[in-house]
């Protein structure tokens, strides 16, 4: 039984993703992809059975179970594990109830309306003990690290402050995004103390994280897109930077080792210069980017990528796959520095596994290993 407490664990044998993250020059790309363990793997299921989505997040036996799931099926070929979990555990933690819907995604039956709500007082006032409340996170890390046995590293994650926001003021996935653009707009002041009490609340819980294991850690700013450039600048960055300006203080503080930070802002494309100029070691790309000109940037200031095919093109087949492969390897330089390969967005349902599979073994071919 994998211990949940011992945090002494196997040497890592692979640690291809964390030198090319810290910007060293390496043999082969790494790669692994968004949501790598999920709907699409049938393996997936079968673990999840009839289980609520959360109730496997808080189950470290499920967890690392499922974590380890596209390590075992794509051994050899793919350079990293992420935890089993999900971003909305924050506002959990926060005091609100979100249940995920089958194949809806995630419902708050009860979101922030207004800044007179008392539940904005509430969220605003609750002491939240990141600790305590997502001890199971904590123990679920641990529980994988145990099983990995180092065969590769570790991903610990978060939201971006601004991703939560929208999710606890809307009440779960929008199109229209009516209340959020009604926060940030009419409640700026409101907004700015949510979005900073949640961006304080991502650093312990991301500190936490590594104390019980995680090697290198992703914060997703899913919903980025959906702002202008100028209220990108307003309503997320400072939060991503906080983020990135206080997690290696606060991890020295702790006696852990200062591990890799990866941003990932979908949509953001306008704003790369700005992510490439923080302290984030990785920034991630979505499918809007032209790998080459995404590389030019980043090779200015030194940043490492991480990206970016559309994961639509695993539906497309074998030739599709090929040939975006190609223009990843070549814009991103080869491959031998400076890229961390994935997809430009989580892999979807239904995408047939062996074609992931094929994605990745494309990946090794076409930079030459
Ligand atoms: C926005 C967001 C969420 N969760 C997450 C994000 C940021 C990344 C992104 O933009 O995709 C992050 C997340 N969610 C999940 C992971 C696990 C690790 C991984 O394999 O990457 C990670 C990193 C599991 C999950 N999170 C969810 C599932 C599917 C649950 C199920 O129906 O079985 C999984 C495996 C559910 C979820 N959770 C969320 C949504 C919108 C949904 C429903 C849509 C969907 O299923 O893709 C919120």
């Amino acid at each position: 039984m994998a211990s949940t407490s011992d945090h002494s664990f196997e040497p890592l044998k692979n640690d291809l993703l964390l030198r090319t993250a810290r910007g060293q020059k390496v043999e082969r790309p790494p790669c692994w992809v968004m949501r790598q363990a999920g709907r699409y793997l049938p393996e997936y299921h079968k673990a999840k059975g009839t289980k609520d989505f959360f109730e496997c997040c808080r189950s470290p036996e499920i967890a690392s179970e499922i974590t380890l799931q596209p390590i075992d099926r794509f051994e050899g070929l793919i350079d990293a594990a992420i935890i089993f979990s999900d971003i909305l555990v924050i506002p959990q933690a926060m005091g609100m109830e979100v249940i995920m819907l089958d194949g809806r995604g995630p419902h708050f039956p009860d979101p922030l309306m207004t800044p007179e709500d008392a539940q904005y007082r509430e969220v605003m006032e609750r002491e939240v003990d990141v600790k305590e409340s997502l001890d199971y996170v904590y123990k679920a890390i641990t529980m994988t690290r145990h099983k990995l046995k180092g065969r590769v590293p570790l991903y610990g994650f978060c939201g971006a402050p601004f991703t939560l926001m929208c999710y606890m003021v809307e009440g779960g996935g929008s199109k229209i995004f009516k209340q959020t653009k009604t926060w940030i707009f009419k409640y700026p002041s409101e907004s700015k103390k949510l979005l900073q009490k949640i961006a304080e609340l991502c650093v312990e819980y991301l500190a936490l994280q590594v104390v019980a294991g995680a090697q290198i850690v992703q914060v997703f700013d899913s919903w980025a897109g959906e702002l202008s450039p100028s209220s990108f600048r307003e309503v997320s960055l400072p939060y991503l930077t906080y983020i990135c300006d206080h997690l290696p203080a606060r991890l020295k503080e702790l006696k852990q080792e200062v591990v890799p930070m990866v941003v990932f802002a979908k949509g953001a494309w306008y704003a790369l210069d700005e992510l490439c100029q923080t302290k984030y070691d990785v920034v991630g790309l979505d499918w809007l980017h032209e790998p080459k000109e995404a590389y030019a940037v980043a090779q200015k200031y030194g940043k490492v990528l991480q990206g970016n095919a559309d994961p639509g093109v695993l539906y497309g087949g074998h030739a599709a796959i090929t040939k975006v492969v190609e223009e990843m390897v070549e814009g991103f330089g080869g491959g031998k520095q400076g890229w961390i390969a994935n997809l430009g967005h989580g892999i979807t349902p239904f995408v047939n596994p062996d074609d992931l599979k094929f994605y990745f073994q494309e990946i090794h071919r076409l930079s030459g290993t």
